[in-house]
Parts: C-alpha cells; structure tokens; sequence
C-alpha cells in the first residue's frame, strides 16, 4: 500500500500538480530541502504493510541507502511474508523526516510544509495538526478524489457535489476505466468516485479493487438520483457509499480525509520502532503479542512470524532466558491516563522489561515493553544507578558509577555474561565502597557545604581543646515515676488516629508535658503486639518506654523524645503500607519499632562532626565511626538489660534476642546520614530487580526496613506543612546553638550556612530536601506505592520556596 498526501510542497493547499508531499514525523528542520546528495545520509525505507483494517499491523522493513540513483540493500529481517506490496517512501534519519514518495524513479520528495504547530490540535494555514498524548504531529488530509468516468472532460458546469469539494480544498482528478489504475497509483486518492452511468461499473470498480494498495480507500458512487434498492443491493460489494450529485453534503469525505491522514501515520512509527536499537513488544490486554520489533527478534532469536498472535506466557526465548516476558498483572481498572503517571499503575514488574500501558480511551488496553538497559534511553528507563538518582542529584560515589556501567552492561550482554556482572554488582554494593563526593554542587554554595561538611564528610581538621562539652549522657535520669498508666481523656483524644500520616505529635508532646514518646509507644506497640512478639506484658513496654523517655533530652529543640515519637509513628505508618508488609518479616518490622524508639538516645543536640572535633569522649569511644548512632543503641540496650522490671527482651530464647538485637543495631546505625547515599543505593539497586527482591528474603528485608527507617528519620519535610515548618524551625534552631557554640570556642564551623545573624532558614530547608529528601522519597514512595507524601514533599518545598525570597534574618532568634 502507498501513501501519498494531498498538499502541495510549501504548505500551500492549492491544488498542487504533484500528491506526494512529506510527513514530517520529528521536529527537526522542516524546510529541509532533500537533495540528491544531501548531507546528511538519506535512506530509502521499502515498508510493507498488512491492509490497515486487519491487525496486527506486521512490516518489515528493507533498508536500502541511496547512492547516486542506486539503492543498495543495507539489512534485511528475517523474512516475514509482506501482505501487501511494498510501499517506497525516504527517511533522513539525522532529521526523522519520513517522506512518502511515490515510486515514480528518479522524482524529488518534496520540501516540507511550515514548521510544526506549536500548540497542537489546530489547522493553520490548511494543515492539520493532531495533538495526541505525545505531542502534536503534523498530519495533513489528503483531499484527493479519483473520478472515473466515460468522459474524460470535465463538464461544462461541475456538480453541486464537485463544487462543494473544491470549495473544501478537494482536488478532483479525472480519468477513464482504462487509465484508472495507472491514475490511481499516479495520485493516490483516499476517494475513488466512480460515474453510475459507466458502462461497465461493476467490472470497473471491481478491478480497482483488486489493487491492493485501495484496501483503506473510500468508494462511492456518484449519481444523479437516488439509487433503487435493488440497484444499491447489487453494488454493495463493491462500493461503500453513494453520493447524488445534487448533494453539497461531503461530511463523509472530509472525515475519511483526517482518518486516513492519521492511519498514514503508522508505517513511519512502525520504522522508527522496528530500526529502534533496544527491543520492543506490542501486547494487547489478553498479554497476545502484537508486535514485536527488528531488535526483538534479534535478541530473542525468534522470527515475529513465530511470536505474533502468542500468549506472552507461551514464550521460550531462544538466545536469552531472562527476555522471557513477565506474567502480566492486569489492573483491577484500567489505568487512566493519570494513573499511568501515579505510582499506583500496576505496572508489569520485571527487572528485565519496562512495562508502559499505552493510553487509550478504550477498555481494552495495548501495553508496551522495551527491555531495560538498551541503547535508546530516551524510552525506557536505563537501570544504570545513575540514572536511578534524580537528575538532579548532587552527590555521586565513585562505586555508584561503576555499577552504573556494570548495571547497564548486565542488559545488554549476553546470558553467560550476565551471572558474572550481576555477581559483580552484588559484590560491590556489598562492601563500604561508598565514598560520596559532592559533584554537582557549587563550592559557592554554603548550605550544601554545611550538610556534607556537617553530616556526611564530619571529621573536620581540628584544633584541639579539651571540652566536657556534653555530660548529660553519665546523668542516666532513669525515671522512677510510677509504672502505672494514668490516661486522661485529653491524652486518649490526642492519641486517636495515630495511624494516620496527618498525626499531629507536636500536639500530643503539648497535652502529654512532653511524654509523646511512652504514650503514643504504648499505643502503637500494643497495635503490633509487639508484646506478643517479645512475649513480655504491655506494662512491662510502659515502663521501657517511660525510661526511654527519660533518657532523651527535653532542651533539645529538635532531637528530643518527641522526635523520636514523630519517627516511631512514622515507621508504624510505612509498615502498614501493603507493599512493605510483603517484604519486610515479622522480627525486622518490630525491630524497626524499637529502632525508631531509641534512635537518637541520649542526642546531646549536637551532631557527629562536632563530637570529633571536640575529641568527645564518645567519638573516642566508638572510633570516630557513628559516633552518636553507636551510643544511641548501646545506651538502649544499657538501659533495657540493667534495669530490674524494664527488660523487653527478658523472655526471648537467646536465638530470637541475637536476630532483633543485630537488626535494632543495623538499623539506628543506618541512621547515620554519613552513609546515606549507601543505603540508599543499595535500596535502589534492590528496588529496580523485583525478581531478586524474592531470592534472598532475609537481606532484602534488612534493606528495606534500613530504608524504612532512615524515610521515618527525615519525614519532616513529607508531613503536612503546619508540622513540616515546625520541624525545620526545631532542627535550624538545633544547628543555630551549635554553629554559636562553634564561634564561641573557636571551633571549625561544622554546619556553615547555619549562623543565625545570616542563614536563610526556608533556603537551608530547600537545600535538605535538593540534597537528600527528595531522591530518597522518590525511590521510597515508588516502591512502598505512597505517591501522595511526595506530592506533600513538593508542595512544602514550594512554600519553603516562597518563602526565601523574602526571608528577614532577624526572625531567626526567635524560630520556635
Ligand atoms: N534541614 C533539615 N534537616 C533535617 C530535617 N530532618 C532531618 N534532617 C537532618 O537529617 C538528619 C537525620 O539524622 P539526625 O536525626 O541525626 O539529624 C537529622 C538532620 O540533620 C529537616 O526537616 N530539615
């Protein structure tokens, strides 16, 4: 089948002399004149296509380069039996022009018509532009009719039904039976008129049809009166509509122009796909497989002639077991467009193919796959990690690129490569070769200095002067307040709906004079039987929590009880996501709770960078390594095992004590931001190969509630913005009474950008979220399918945004 379409070069619709014009498929330099020798390389793609009413639509693809007048076949597919006769048109690759152009030897495609329309969806000047839901194409309809007839002159006065087409930009082309097939081929109508007198109507129409390229063209009969019934029933074979030539009536003719303008489309989307570099599929809601392209077949090693029309499941791969299809998860609904944007879609998950549903209005839904890791990133998501990092990231360790590339590689090689550079991956991502540089930030930029400075990079070259800076953590203020539980109905109100993501703790510190942490504990252990787990009584958990409590620090303004009250809530919301309760097991989703519980312990409101360069005691203690994360845990089971009446763990046989002791350990040590964008690539790493994720339980589950803990750790930005500023005001003042200390005595400025005189509060809140929290929600969320905390997360972004244009550092002294 041949395409042509109907304007004349340069946009004009007048009646142009010659039909083929281009069909500009990209952006690219619509005035481009093709030459003979054009610059860039020209090719000339032979497409065949199966008639367009019956799909699946197969084509193969030919590609011969043009040389001087000569074509020289560049590839050939494996053979599959073209339907239909070749159609001839030329692409230019570098400037993705399809042009149609007829098989006329030797005849220049046509310069193209005006640029594409910006806005999409509007005839400009006689061409149509179709904004589908990937962008506005230039499509133009072609208004070409063939009218065959006995009398090749055209009569004195035109019909009433010629006139309106002209009047519509219709071109009209005259011929007689025996010219007719050579004019068709020579203007390519979508509409072939024949004359109800002609003699021999039937046979004419009939032999017409044999054509193969007239299977999408409109036939009609043109006459000057109604047909009888009798006369309609004996022409249906061979035409689809009559038309009276009284009749100014063309609505039929004008609708198949823009239908058949958009079909005309397809064989240059087929050739872009089928020469695409990484394999592509074409399955439709019944997981049958339409299409699949050039690249498919060549690392499938299987003919599309022997998949098309099979089950996905059917199919055993020759060359790759790992191309094998995943089993389709079909949606309970169909995904809306929007859905295919949320987190929700139940995308196909697989590590090796990138599932996207195409968009439709139908029930029915096609779903594409392009495998992952191939050539052409622009269309599927590349697994290399460093594609997993927002693009915005700021912070790159040499491993993650390496495994970037190892991850890549993994989908491109072949089947015996692959277990080796998946074994390489797992090697790499298993040993602390996380050494994260900021790369992308400006030195200029002191804020983002100030956190990598103060929470990642931490040892400071520093002058030494002897501080008893912080003694409070010797002062274990164990509480010896009674053990017995008096709830008042305030309390029990403020603890209502604690499983919500909204929870307000800062109230509940309010009601509870501080003691959100024993009483929102109480409750949300007494939810997860976190006694039946432990097999210890819910007093028992009272009494542990109130001497947990005791031993956070109420003048910090930010890392106190009520802090780890927010996180404990936190984790107790991510464990109930559904996603999470299948991966994360029994032990580490208690061990999470307690983690959360104690994870900043004793925090002296002063971070790890400031105790080394202090030389305290506790950085001397633990080696400079998560100074504070070690002590934080190690005082917790201190306090757990020393106190008569408090130990949690008391009847656990010693097997299940050592599993949650390791996993409490592992877990408030991942708090340590140092090691952030460790963990969190691991998450990732772990996230983006859902397969594996079910081939070592046990680790995998460590690495999510590591993840799970480090989000609960730094929601504030997540939570509703009344709570987020609260937050960030707490935390700023925090890093205020450091940095003033820091001057003070003479210490290097761990945390720059936080002087009070200066900082710019909402810009420092900004920052935290461009260099930690928004990369690490976006990986969480994804997986724990909670799309609405990042909607969250941008929207406080935005208000920190707007605040810091006109931020007055003179609110600074008084923040809370
Ligand atoms: N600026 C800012 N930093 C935060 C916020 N939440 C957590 N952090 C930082 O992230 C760190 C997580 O570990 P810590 O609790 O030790 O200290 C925390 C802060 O340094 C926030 O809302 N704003």
């Amino acid at each position: 089948m041949r395409w042509c379409c109907g304007c004349a070069p340069g946009g004009s619709s007048t009646v142009s002399e010659s039909h083929a014009a281009p069909l500009v498929v990209g952006s690219g330099n619509t005035n481009h004149r093709r030459s003979r020798h054009a610059d860039d390389e020209e090719t000339v793609a032979m497409v065949s296509q199966t008639s367009l009413s019956s799909p699946p639509v197969t084509a193969t693809t030919t590609i011969l380069r043009e040389e001087g007048n000569n074509h020289r076949e560049l590839s050939t597919p494996p053979p599959v039996t073209p339907l239909v006769q070749q159609q001839q048109f030329y692409y230019s690759p570098g400037k993705t022009h399809i042009y149609h152009q007829l098989p006329i030897s030797g005849q220049e495609p046509l310069t193209t018509g005006p640029p594409l329309h910006p806005s999409g969806g509007e005839t400009v000047s006689g061409q149509t532009y179709i904004m589908n839901k990937y962008g506005s194409m230039l499509l133009r309809p072609c208004k070409l009719v063939l009218f065959v007839t006995s009398s090749p002159a055209p009569a004195s006065a035109e019909c009433a039904f010629f006139q309106r087409l002209k009047s519509s930009s219709w071109t009209i082309h005259r011929t007689v039976p025996d010219t007719a097939k050579d004019d068709f081929h020579k203007f390519r109508p979508v509409l072939i008129l024949l004359d109800s007198k002609l003699p021999n109507l039937q046979s004419t129409a009939s032999s017409l049809h044999s054509l193969p390229e007239t299977e999408d063209v409109l036939f009609g009969v043109l006459c000057d009166r109604a047909l009888s019934d009798k006369r309609r029933k004996t022409l249906e074979s061979e035409f689809h509509q009559y038309f009276l030539a009284s009749s100014t009536d063309i609505s039929l003719c004008e609708l198949y122009a823009k239908v058949s303008a958009q079909l005309r489309a397809l064989p240059a989307f087929f050739t872009v796909v089928d020469e695409a570099e990484q394999p592509i599929k074409i399955c439709d809601e019944n997981d049958i497989i339409q299409y699949v392209n050039r690249a498919y077949e060549h690392i499938s090693g299987v003919n599309r002639a022997e998949v098309i029309g099979k089950d996905v499941s059917e199919i055993r791969l020759k060359t790759t077991k790992t191309a094998s299809l995943p089993s389709a998860i079909v949606p309970s609904s169909a995904p809306t467009e929007i859905d295919r944007h949320s987190f929700q879609t139940h995308r196909r998950r697989s590590s090796e193919w990138h599932c996207i549903p195409v968009p439709s209005s139908s029930a029915s839904h096609q779903y594409v796959y392009v495998k992952r890791g191939s050539a052409d990133v622009a269309i599927c998501r590349d697994l290399s990690l460093k594609s997993l990092r927002s693009a915005g990231a700021l912070v790159d360790a040499p491993i993650t690129e390496a495994m970037s590339v190892l991850a890549n590689l993994m989908h491109r090689c072949d089947e015996d490569v692959q277990p080796m550079v998946r074994e390489a991956i797992k090697i790499l991502s298993s040993s602390e070769l996380y050494a994260p540089s900021i790369t992308r930030f400006r030195d200029s930029d002191r804020i983002a200095s100030g956190y990598y400075e103060g929470l990642i990079r931490l040892h400071q070259p520093s002058r030494h002067r002897k501080r008893s800076v912080v003694d409070a953590f010797r002062d274990h203020r164990v509480a010896t307040g009674e053990t017995r539980r008096r709830i008042s109905s305030d309390v029990v109100n403020a603890l209502e709906k604690e499983d919500s993501w909204q929870y307000d703790v800062i109230a509940l510190e309010r009601i509870t004079n501080n003691h959100a942490l024993s009483h929102l504990g109480a409750k949300i252990y007494e939810r997860w039987n976190v006694g039946e787990t432990l097999r210890c009584s819910m007093d028992t958990i009272f009494k542990w929590l109130t001497v947990i409590e005791a031993n956070y620090h109420p003048n910090n303004s930010y890392h106190n009880a009520t802090h780890a009250a927010d996180v404990l809530q936190a984790t107790s919301f991510f464990l109930s996501s559904e996603v999470i309760a299948q991966y994360a097991q029994d032990v580490h989703a208690v061990a999470a709770l307690i983690a959360a519980t104690v994870h900043d312990l004793d925090h002296p409101g002063r971070g790890n960078a400031f105790l080394m360069n202090t030389r305290h005691k506790l950085a001397l203690l633990y080696n400079d390594h998560s100074v504070l994360e070690s002590h934080h845990v190690a005082l917790a089971f201190q306090l757990t095992l020393a106190q008569p009446g408090v130990n949690i763990f008391a009847r656990l046989p010693r097997e299940e004590f050592i599993n949650m002791r390791r996993a409490i350990i592992d877990m408030v040590l991942a708090t340590d931001m140092s090691r952030h964008f460790e963990y969190l690539t691991k998450f990732q790493q772990l996230t983006t190969n859902i397969p594996d994720i079910e081939d070592n339980r046990d680790a995998n589950s460590l690495t999510i509630c590591r993840m799970l803990i480090k989000c609960a750790d730094i929601a504030n930005p997540c939570r509703d913005w009344k709570l987020c500023k609260q937050w960030g005001m707490r935390i700023v003042e925090e890093y205020f009474e450091q940095t003033t200390e820091e001057v003070e005595k003479g210490l290097p400025i761990t945390m720059k950008g936080f002087e009070r005189e200066t900082c710019n509060v909402p810009m420092t809140q900004c920052t935290f979220i461009d260099m930690f929290a928004r990369e690490a929600f976006s990986s969480w969320c994804e997986f724990a399918e909670l799309p609405q905390l990042l909607n969250m997360l941008e929207f406080n972004y935005d208000s920190w945004k707007d605040q810091a244009g006109t931020w007055d550092p003179s609110n600074n002294s008084k923040l809370l």
